[in-house]
């Protein structure tokens, strides 16, 4: 048994709190948020995240989990200390290092005997040597301490299952002593180790994301590919994905990648190389086709109200940024909506998660957690997130409660063909509207 502290409260740091506590560490969360601090104390989740409040309120009731505002406590307190703050990117592209130096300086000072940092926040290639410079800076007299770079790859909506069964678990550091200690930490999840330098280590997060974001541009190209030449991306996804050295996942044409992650990683990894004088000419077309994706979509739907969204009633289903979240972090849903007001539509949304959230980010939009009301009276009903429980609509309810009965689906959910049989025009990415394949 480990005693471990945790910076940050965000996804990765709860749920990494959480799963080690749950496989019997003795686990104290820290966040310099009170307000958080005081909620997650009381078993409140500030997160939607399935499995979580479940997981957090049982180690609560062991003793094995506890929150504070008091990071000197929680590293006197513990052995290990895994960083998991925000590392979002400025304007210019650079990652915004500052949660990161600053929970550093506040370790450096506050550190009372050797400790194990265990970086765990997505951080640009070089940040382990930094983070050695800053502890070193910061320390009032020489306490000795190790750092190793152990990037995250959990998915919201799944992150409790991906961390009970990592696919990898990558370890850079150059201290073997305190790499094999990380690594025997998280044994119990097994998963194939990748023992690295801790440069390679910070790279290989940066260059997953870029790579599965790569997957989803490309399939996205071909989707536009196929609406030009009458073909079915989902057909063409599922030929290529069979292919074992492609693979099936990630092949989901759509209206593009958002969320926490990819949008902000693929454009930092682009300023790392930009700033190491390579020009990763690959991931700015990546990023490049993910914001064309959006605006592609807005020019569907207006294009289905044919060519004029000034004062329609358009229905949005879906806000967070994927399913089994309320993240609304770069959701494409958010610049689809704004793009439409700008047209002069008038938007109703539908979540069943993110909806109260999003009232706030989005003046004029009625935000609503019941699918029905929401497309009630609607000219258009647009799919933005493929929540699951839209796969269970009644269609007929549906047709009855709209004045016209269209759908654009920026998701791919339903069958063309069927959709059509059920009254509908239907509108999706990369497919024929009807009649689909035999
Ligand atoms: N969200 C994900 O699914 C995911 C998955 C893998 C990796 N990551 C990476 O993990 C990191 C964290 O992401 P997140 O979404 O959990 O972040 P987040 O922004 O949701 O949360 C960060 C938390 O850190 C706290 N914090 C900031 N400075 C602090 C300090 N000095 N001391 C204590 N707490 C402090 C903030 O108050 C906040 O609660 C990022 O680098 C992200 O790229 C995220
Ligand atoms: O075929 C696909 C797959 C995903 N998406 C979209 O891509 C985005 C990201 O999806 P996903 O990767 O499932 O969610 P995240 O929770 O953002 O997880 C990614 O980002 C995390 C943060 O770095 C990493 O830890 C994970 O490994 C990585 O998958 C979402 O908008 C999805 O709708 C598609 O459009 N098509």
């Amino acid at each position: 048994m480990e005693r471990i502290a945790v910076i940050g409260t965000g996804y990765v740091g709860l749920v990494t709190g959480c799963c080690y506590a749950e496989i019997g560490h003795e686990v104290i969360c820290v966040d310099i948020d009170p307000d958080k601090v005081r909620r997650l104390s009381l078993g409140e989740i500030p997160i939607y995240e399935p499995g979580l409040g479940e997981l957090a309120a049982s180690n609560q009731a062991a003793g094995r989990l506890s929150f504070t505002t008091d990071l000197a406590r929680a590293v006197q307190d513990s052995s290990i200390i895994f960083i998991a703050v925000g590392t979002p990117t400025l304007e210019n592209g650079e990652v915004d290092m500052q949660q990161v130096r600053g929970a550093v300086e506040t370790l450096a000072r506050q550190m009372n005997d050797y400790k194990i940092i265990v970086m765990k926040s997505t951080v640009p290639v070089g940040t382990s040597r930094r983070i050695r410079q800053w502890m070193e800076e910061g320390q009032q007299r020489p306490v000795p301490f190790s750092v190793v770079s152990n990037p995250e790859f959990l998915r919201e909506g799944t992150a409790i299952h991906d961390t009970f069964h990592p696919d990898r678990v990558v370890i850079g550091s150059d201290d073997a002593d305190a790499a094999l200690r990380v690594e025997r930490l998280q044994a119990a999840f097994g998963g194939e180790v990748v023992r690295t330098d801790p440069e390679s280590a910070e790279l290989i997060k940066y260059a997953s994301n870029a790579f599965l974001a790569a997957k989803i541009s490309f399939i996205n190209e071909m989707a536009n590919v196929c609406e030009k030449v009458g073909a079915d991306v989902s057909l063409v996804a599922r030929g290529m994905g069979l292919d074992n050295r492609i693979g099936p996942k990630f092949l989901q044409a759509g209206i593009g990648y958002g969320g926490s992650c990819f949008p902000k990683d693929t454009r930092a990894q682009l300023k790392i190389a930009q700033n190491a004088d390579y020009d990763f000419r690959i991931l700015r077309a990546v990023i490049e086709v993910n914001t064309l994706q959006r605006e592609r979509f807005v020019e569907k739907v207006t294009a289905a109200l044919g060519g004029n969204a000034t004062g329609r009633s358009i229905t949005v289903w879906g806000l967070a940024f994927k399913p089994n979240t309320d993240d609304l972090r770069d959701a494409p849903a958010l610049d689809i909506i704004r793009a439409l007001q700008e047209r002069g539509a008038v938007v109703t949304a539908y979540d069943p998660a993110a909806a109260s959230k999003a009232s706030a980010l989005l003046p004029g939009v009625r935000c609503l957690t019941d699918p029905y009301e929401a497309a009630e009276n609607a000219e258009a009903v647009v799919i933005a997130t493929d929540w699951e429980d839209l796969r269970r609509i009644d269609f007929d309810r549906l047709r009855s409660l709209v004045r016209k009965p269209l759908i654009i689906d920026g998701r791919n959910m339903f069958a063309p063909a069927e959709m059509a049989e059920k009254g509908f025009t239907y509108v999706s990415v990369g497919r024929p509207a009807f009649p689909g394949p035999v």
